[in-house]
């Protein structure tokens, strides 16, 4: 009734009356904070210099890290997919990957064209780092089949990353658990491959080689065929990157010396010159 004395009651800022309204109302901490740790995350910006540019290059760094994370994740997934037979979740998660290096790859924008002046604003305050320190590119390049135990030294004095990369150093690579596969398929993978040192760089063989020429040759729907096309993807991502990497340090520094000690340039050319998964390449001149 309109001549009702009791005031009408304001609505309680609660969800109950506005359905649509995201929750405000926590105990403690966020349960987005308890899952993505985005306090952690966005605290971890230790810039070295004065210079605002230097903000970006800290941060394209730490984001190609937390990519390098997920790519070893995903292909360690792939190689104990193939040590059980069980290709399409080798094939469903080297496609993800294919996926996130072209994510990674694109995080090589804002860096790709810093003029010497502008990295040299924050270069020095560097010191020795450098990305050649990376335990997780080491990783990732440990799957690929670039091995190389003299990488450990760097982390001596981080035990739990010196064991970690010790681990995947022995570990059979990804490249070892596709050719192990092959052979269990019938392929004829050479015994001194299958029973190859693992923690030594893979060397090319051209009965391998032969291998991936019939498979070529095949049926484009058979497992192994899915498989060779799917590290062929990986394989010029990650080139790609070695590439990105190396034009831009070319923009950023020209001729001079690596910060860790590496000829700089002409040092990354040559490890830019180098084939992932060599044979899934040279194969293709044979079919
Ligand atoms: C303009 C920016 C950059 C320049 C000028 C540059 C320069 C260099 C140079 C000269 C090297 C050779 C090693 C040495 O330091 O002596 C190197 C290696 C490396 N850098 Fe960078 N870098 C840049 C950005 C990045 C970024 C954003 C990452 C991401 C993590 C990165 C990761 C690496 C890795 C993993 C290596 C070792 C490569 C290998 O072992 O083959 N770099 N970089
Ligand atoms: N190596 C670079 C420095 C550099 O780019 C860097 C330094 C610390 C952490 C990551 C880096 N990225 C790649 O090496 C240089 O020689 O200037």
């Amino acid at each position: 009734m309109s001549s009702d004395p009791t005031p009408t009651p304001t609505p309680a800022p609660s969800q109950d009356s506005e359905p649509d309204t995201p929750n405000l109302d926590f105990a403690g901490t966020t349960p987005y904070e308890d899952y993505v740790k985005a306090d952690v995350l966005t605290h971890l910006q230790h810039t070295l210099s004065d210079d605002p540019g230097e903000m970006v290059f800290l941060v394209t760094t730490q984001v190609m890290e937390l990519w390098f994370t997920v790519i070893v994740h995903e292909w360690e997934t792939a190689a104990k997919a193939l040590q059980g037979d069980d290709v399409p979740t080798a094939i469903a998660a080297l496609k993800r990957s294919v996926r996130e290096l072209e994510a990674l790859n694109a995080s090589w924008k804002p860096l790709g064209q810093l003029t010497p002046q502008q990295f040299n604003s924050y270069r020095s305050a560097l010191g020795e780092g450098s990305g050649f320190q990376s335990a997780m590119y080491r990783r990732l390049e440990f799957l690929l089949g670039e091995k190389s135990a003299s990488m450990l030294v760097p982390h001596r004095g981080a035990p739990r990353v010196h064991a970690e990369l010790e681990k995947a150093l022995h570990e059979p690579s990804l490249y070892d658990e596709v050719l192990r596969l092959l052979a269990r398929r019938g392929h004829p993978v050479p015994e001194e491959v299958l029973r190859r040192d693992v923690s030594q760089r893979y060397e090319p063989s051209p009965e391998v080689e032969q291998v991936w020429t019939g498979v070529y040759a095949g049926d484009e729907d058979d497992e192994p065929a899915r498989l060779g096309e799917a590290l062929t993807n990986v394989a010029e991502l990650v080139w790609r990157w070695r590439n990105d990497h190396l034009v831009a340090t070319r923009r950023a520094m020209g001729a001079k010396a690596g910060t860790g000690g590496s000829a700089g340039v002409a040092w990354l050319e040559k490890r830019a010159q180098k084939n992932v998964f060599p044979e899934l390449w040279t194969a293709r001149s044979h079919v």
